[in-house]
Parts: structure tokens; C-alpha cells; sequence
């Protein structure tokens, strides 16, 4: 019972579909950004299991089918180019929200799109999920702490952020998703998870998508000075991809609504960022300081104490082991095999 007095509406049953004699999938399951980094790598997981159906929708902004094509023409898989800043109509019965321009260069270079897509996107697919009474998990960031004044992370920490700056397209609009996402739950009982998620990195990110980690992979491969930015002592805490899709999963299938931190509490300057590419990647690159950023987070580092207690998760690998699994991966993409 709501305490205004009205009583809360149940959402809407899946579809009668679910129950007939010959459909095959247990559960459909929307992916909207799976062509990205972290998308890419869900789905993966989502299709090892046989009773999961998948749909895709992308833009392909940021994304390419390149990420998926092992799936692609699979008979429980489908591609959808799709901007989700317009309605969408399929029948499913979860929602993994992804989609949204992720790295800094990418989000600030149409900010007007990026805030679309994270209230306009948002809106959309929580009225599908209200419409096929699907449970729908939102991937929030950090950034909605901003410039945090309390270290590490709580999820009861309200943040630090400026509202008009050149990333409050992205850590505003996420923090409007998040609002649309417990207004949708408390008005319309849609059930909702959101993650917030702390800098990932893995395969399969861009080559030039402008983060740290991607950035001095590259940077350190091609043998070009690894770019830190001023004054390098600002902190980030780096999530290996597999973990990050393990604590998503987890959420989904789990009984909280969260915000819940997802992320890898081993934190590390920029500076020392840079210490450890350069050592295992390219001993001989040269560590040069460049200019900064506006509103460039000065710490950030997860409490996940709740993540623990809550959906039994903590990460397993540590920035060392992730490195040389990503640098496998740019070492094929750039074509700079390793020396024997
Ligand atoms: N990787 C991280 O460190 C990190 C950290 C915090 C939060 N997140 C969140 O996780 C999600 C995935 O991030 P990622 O690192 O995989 O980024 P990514 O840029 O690789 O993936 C985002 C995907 O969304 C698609 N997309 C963007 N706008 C769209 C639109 N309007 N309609 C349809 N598709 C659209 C892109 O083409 C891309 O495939 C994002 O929501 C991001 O905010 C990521
Ligand atoms: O985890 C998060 O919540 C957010 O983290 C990142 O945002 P940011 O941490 O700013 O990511 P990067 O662009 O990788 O920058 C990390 C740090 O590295 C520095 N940096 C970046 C690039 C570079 O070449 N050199 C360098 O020193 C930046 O100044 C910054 O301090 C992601 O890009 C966001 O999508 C995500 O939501």
C-alpha cells in the first residue's frame, strides 16, 4: 500500500507468450547499447546461456557490430540499429540500459545528444519496460559523485557536481536517469536496478576512445609519449571488464534496487597509471605531462561494501593481470605483435 493512500498498481504480467507450448527462450532479454565496450561483453555472457534470447539495439555511436559479430545470424540473437532517443516496441522481459556515450571525448562532442539520450533514452525505455512489465537495470557512473568530497565512495553520498559545466551532460544526465528510474518504480512499482559503475576497462574498447587505460595501451604500443594529465595525483580505481559483467548479472537476478558501486576499490593515480603501462607494456616510452580538463575528478574510489553484502560480489582482477589482457587484445587490433 502506498502511504498517500492509494494503492500502488502491480505492473503489467509478461506476456502470455511466455507460458505457450512452444516458446523456446525463458527470458528475452534487451541490451540497449550491446555493441559497446561493456554491452559487448554482456551479451557474451547472456548467450552462454541456452534458455536466454537477445536483442540488441545500438546506434552504433560509439558501438560497432564488430563487437558482436560472433553473434550476429545466431538464431537466439538479434541486431537492432536503433536510436533509443525514439520510442521502441519489442516484447522482453529484462532490460540491461547501456546505451549512452561513455568516454569523456565522446559524451562532450554532442552534449546536447548525450543529455537526450540519457533523459529522453531513459523515459523511453522505462515506458517499454512499464508497458511489457519488464524488469529494466540501469548502468549509472561515478560521476554522479562528481568531484567527491567524501573518500571512498558511499552510495548515500549525494555528490559534488556542477550543473553547467562540460560534463554535466553526462553525470547530470545520469543522475535524471537515476530519478526516472525511482519515479517509474514508486509511481508505477517498475522493477528497477541501477548499477553504479566505477572506470572499466578491458578488450574491445575503442582504440582512440580517448580513455586513460585505452589511451596509454595505445599510447605505450605505438611507442608514442603515455599523455598524463595535469597534475597526474587525481585517483581513479579500475574494474576489469569480466568483473564488471559478473556484478551487473548479479544485480539484475538479485532481490535490491540499489544504486549499488560496482567497481575495483584499487586505486592509483594517473601518474602511477602511467608507471605500470610503461613497465609492462613499453619500458622505453617517454611519461609526459599535458594539459587537463575542465571538472576533471580530483579521487575516486568505491565503497562496495554494500555490492558485498548485498549480491555477494567483490572483483577478482587486479589492474595488473587486467593490463596484459587488454594489451593482447590492441596488440591484434594494431597489428604490433609482441617481441619473442
Ligand atoms: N566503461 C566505463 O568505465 C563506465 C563507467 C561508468 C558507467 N559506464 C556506463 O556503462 C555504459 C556502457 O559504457 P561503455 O564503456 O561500454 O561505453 P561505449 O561507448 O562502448 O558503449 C555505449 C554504447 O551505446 C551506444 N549508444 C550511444 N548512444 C545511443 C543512442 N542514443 N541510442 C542507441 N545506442 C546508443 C553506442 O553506440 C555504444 O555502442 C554507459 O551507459 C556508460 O555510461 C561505463
Ligand atoms: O567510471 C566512471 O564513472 C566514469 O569514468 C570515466 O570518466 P573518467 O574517469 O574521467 O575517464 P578517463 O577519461 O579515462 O580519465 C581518467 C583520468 O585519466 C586522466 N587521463 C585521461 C586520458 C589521458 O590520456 N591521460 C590522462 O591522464 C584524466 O584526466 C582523468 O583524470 C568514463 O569515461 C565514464 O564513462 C565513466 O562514467
Amino acid at each position: 500500500m502506498a502511504t498517500n493512500g492509494e494503492t500502488k498498481k502491480p505492473p503489467p504480467t509478461p506476456s502470455p507468450l511466455r507460458n505457450a507450448k512452444f516458446f523456446q527462450a525463458n527470458m528475452r532479454i534487451l541490451v540497449t547499447g550491446g555493441a559497446g565496450f561493456i554491452g559487448s561483453h554482456l551479451v557474451d555472457k547472456l548467450m552462454e546461456n541456452e534458455k536466454n534470447e537477445v536483442i540488441v539495439v545500438d546506434n552504433y555511436f560509439t558501438g560497432s557490430k564488430d563487437n558482436l559479430r560472433k553473434w550476429i545470424g545466431h538464431p537466439r540473437f538479434e541486431l537492432v540499429r536503433h536510436d533509443i532517443t525514439e520510442p521502441l516496441l519489442v516484447e522482453v522481459d529484462q532490460i540491461y540500459h547501456l546505451a549512452c556515450p561513455a568516454s569523456p571525448i565522446f559524451y562532450k562532442h554532442n552534449p546536447v545528444k548525450t543529455i537526450k539520450t540519457n533523459v529522453i533514452g531513459t523515459l523511453n525505455m522505462l515506458g517499454l519496460a512499464k508497458r511489457v512489465g519488464a524488469r529494466i537495470l540501469l548502468t549509472s557512473t561515478s560521476e554522479v559523485y562528481g568531484d567527491p568530497l567524501v573518500h571512498p565512495q558511499p552510495e548515500n553520498y549525494w555528490g559534488n557536481v556542477n550543473p553547467i559545466g562540460v560534463r554535466s551532460c553526462y553525470d547530470e544526465g545520469k543522475r535524471v536517469a537515476e530519478t526516472l528510474m525511482f519515479d517509474y518504480h514508486r509511481q508505477h512499482g517498475i522493477e528497477i536496478r541501477i548499477a553504479r559503475i566505477f572506470n572499466t576497462y578491458g578488450p574491445r574498447m575503442n582504440i582512440d576512445d580517448g580513455r586513460v587505460v585505452s589511451n596509454f595501451i595505445a599510447q605505450a604500443l605505438r611507442g608514442e609519449p603515455l599523455t598524463v594529465q595535469a597534475p597526474g595525483t587525481q585517483t581513479r580505481s579500475f574494474c576489469y571488464v569480466s568483473d564488471m559483467v559478473d556484478g551487473l548479472l548479479r544485480l539484475m537476478e538479485g532481490q535490491h534496487t540499489g544504486p549499488i558501486n560496482i567497481g575495483n576499490p584499487g586505486e592509483f593515480t594517473m601518474q602511477e597509471l602511467a608507471e605500470t603501462v610503461k613497465e609492462l607494456i613499453n619500458p622505453d616510452v617517454e611519461i609526459k605531462m599535458v594539459e587537463n580538463t575542465p571538472d576533471d575528478p580530483r579521487q575516486r574510489k568505491p565503497d562496495i561494501t554494500k555490492a558485498k553484502e548485498l549480491l555477494g560480489w567483490e572483483p577478482k582482477i587486479k589492474l595488473r593481470d587486467g593490463l596484459p589482457l587488454m594489451e593482447e587484445d590492441f596488440r591484434l587490433r594494431l597489428g604490433v605483435p609482441k617481441k619473442k
